[in-house]
């Protein structure tokens, strides 16, 4: 075979995939894994795309193998890994070669990464994949960062092996430096939020309606037909209709409800408070994993205090459900909002001028956060511009209005019945703060001023004041 167009490292379920997808859009590839026989089980299970792919056992055969200058992806576990591949590759790679890293890094590593190689003669480019293991196979949403020009350079690979959205790629150069990494940590503490927020309804419906699985599984897909048309809703009703092979119960009753985390959610969460943009939904549902990993605690608390007090959902079942759904629409609003006010944030702050028309034309295929609902949002952004907030833009005004009662209604509701609503009532608490043209604000302002001296504005004369208790605090 001639040589090979791109190189990539780690044969784990992101970068199995995507060498697969690469060979498979005709780019033929070489490959290298730290543990070398997980490249002998990946290349024997290639079938007819063996001959696209050259398996290496060393980083100078994945350097040999490639035609210069040579790309190489690195798609192995975000932070000291990343580093040790970097260090390495840079002992057989020469100027002019291209390293990738697509994990989820830290857009702050990605950042140090490219200073640190600035003066090597190697390019790198920072990039997000969306997906999950289906998408890189078959066609993931790729965030890419680094200079204009370097995307350039790989750029027909990219757009070959990404999810096309009505025959339009999911791939785009997004801005410099750690512009692609800091897109995908937002995308994930979206999907963070939206994933909390189907949970808290299955919830209710669980909880709140005494439903089983299947039925819940069944509203879910109903609902998939509609504005809530996702990824997500497509797969929750999909797992809740699933049972157990061992028990034959509903596989969901038979998972442990402690959720894992890798790191996106929370990092999305540090740097919205960093760039002192309000991200509550997206808190909220960092903050439910942590809770949700304290199983024995929450146990103990449950025979402390007793469930005394949690009661089912009253009113007539259709209407609930119809509440259910525009609530979780309403939350989804509150928490795209605040995703893109964040992006939008740290867009100025790092000179990156990310195209939001773009990121969300990118989201609408390929990733976790697929929905019908980002082609509305892309729509909102092309139409209007620049926004403060989404929460601004006419078609989001009419939706939230529709919406919000309902959310209100559920999150009133869920809370007088003992039920957990973390990021339904984070995002209702936000949108009603943002709504609201004269806070409470005032009283925190006149408080500091009392034991701090620390001043304050007055609504009928510019300047710093201080109030009648001045030298009193
Ligand atoms: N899974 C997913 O849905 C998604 C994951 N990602 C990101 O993609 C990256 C890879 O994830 P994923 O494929 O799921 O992970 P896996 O756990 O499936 O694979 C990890 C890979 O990293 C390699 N690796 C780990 N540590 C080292 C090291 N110190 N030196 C060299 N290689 C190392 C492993 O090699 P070995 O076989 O030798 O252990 C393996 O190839 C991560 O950054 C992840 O956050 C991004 C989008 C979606
Ligand atoms: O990037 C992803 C999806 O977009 C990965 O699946 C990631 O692992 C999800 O984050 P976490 O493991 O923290 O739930």
């Amino acid at each position: 075979m001639e040589k090979a167009e791109i190189g990539l490292i780690g044969l784990g379920v992101m970068g199995s995939n995507l060498a697969l997808n690469i060979a498979e859009n005709g780019h033929p590839i070489a490959v290298f894994n730290r543990t070398t026989s997980r490249t002998g089980t990946f290349f024997e299970a290639a079938g007819d795309l063996r001959k696209m792919i050259v398996p290496c056992t060393t980083l100078a055969e994945l350097a040999d193998a490639i035609k210069p200058p040579r790309p190489v992806i690195i798609m192995v576990q975000a932070g000291q890994p990343v580093d040790e591949q970097i260090a390495a590759l840079r002992e057989v790679l020469s100027a002019g070669d291209i390293i990738i890293d697509a994990g989820n890094a830290n857009f702050r590593d990605t950042i140090r990464r490219f200073s640190e190689l600035d003066g090597s003669g190697l390019t790198f480019i920072g990039m997000g994949v969306s997906g999950g293991e289906e998408g890189a196979r078959h066609g993931p949403s790729i965030m890419v960062g680094g200079t204009e020009d370097s995307y350039k350079r790989v750029e027909k690979i990219l757009i070959d092996i990404s999810a096309k959205f009505e025959g339009e790629p999911c791939a785009a150069w997004l801005g410099t430096g750690g512009a692609g990494h800091f897109v995908k940590t937002i995308h994930n503490g979206i999907e963070y939020a939206d994933m909390q927020m189907i949970a808290e309804i299955y919830g209710v419906l669980r909880d709140g309606l005494g439903m089983k699985p299947k039925e819940i599984g069944a509203v879910f897909a109903e609902w998939n037909k509609g504005r809530l048309n996702s990824y997500l809703i497509e797969i929750t009703a999909t797992v809740l209709a699933a049972d157990d092979l061992d028990t034959g119960k509903p596989i969901v009753e038979m998972i442990l409800d402690r959720a894992g985390q890798k790191g996106t959610g929370k990092w999305s969460v540090i740097e919205a408070q960093t760039l002192g943009v309000s991200a509550t939904a997206i808190e909220a549902a960092v903050s439910a994993r942590i809770l949700s990993s304290l199983k024995d605690e929450r146990l103990a608390a449950e025979k402390a205090y007793g469930t005394g007090g949690v009661s089912k959902f009253s009113g007539n079942r259709d209407k609930v459900l119809h509440d259910l759904e525009l609530a979780l629409f309403a939350g989804k609003i509150a928490a795209y909002a605040q995703g893109f006010a964040v992006m939008d944030a740290a867009s100025k702050q790092f000179g990156w001028n990310l195209p939001m028309p773009t990121i969300a034309k990118i989201w609408r295929a390929g990733c976790i956060i697929r929905s019908q609902f980002l082609g509305t949002l892309a729509d909102a952004f092309e139409k209007s511009g620049a926004l403060a907030n989404l929460l601004m833009a006419p078609a989001f005004i009419e939706m939230m209005k529709e919406a919000h009662p309902s959310l209100r209604r559920i999150v009133a509701q869920a809370a007088e019945a003992g039920l957990p609503t973390p990021a339904l009532s984070s995002a209702l608490a936000y949108f009603d703060s943002y709504r609201q043209g004269r806070g409470t604000s005032n009283l925190i302002q006149a408080q500091r001023d009392y034991f701090g001296a620390h001043g304050f504005e007055r609504i009928d004369a510019p300047g710093a004041h201080h109030g009648p208790w001045a030298g009193g605090g």
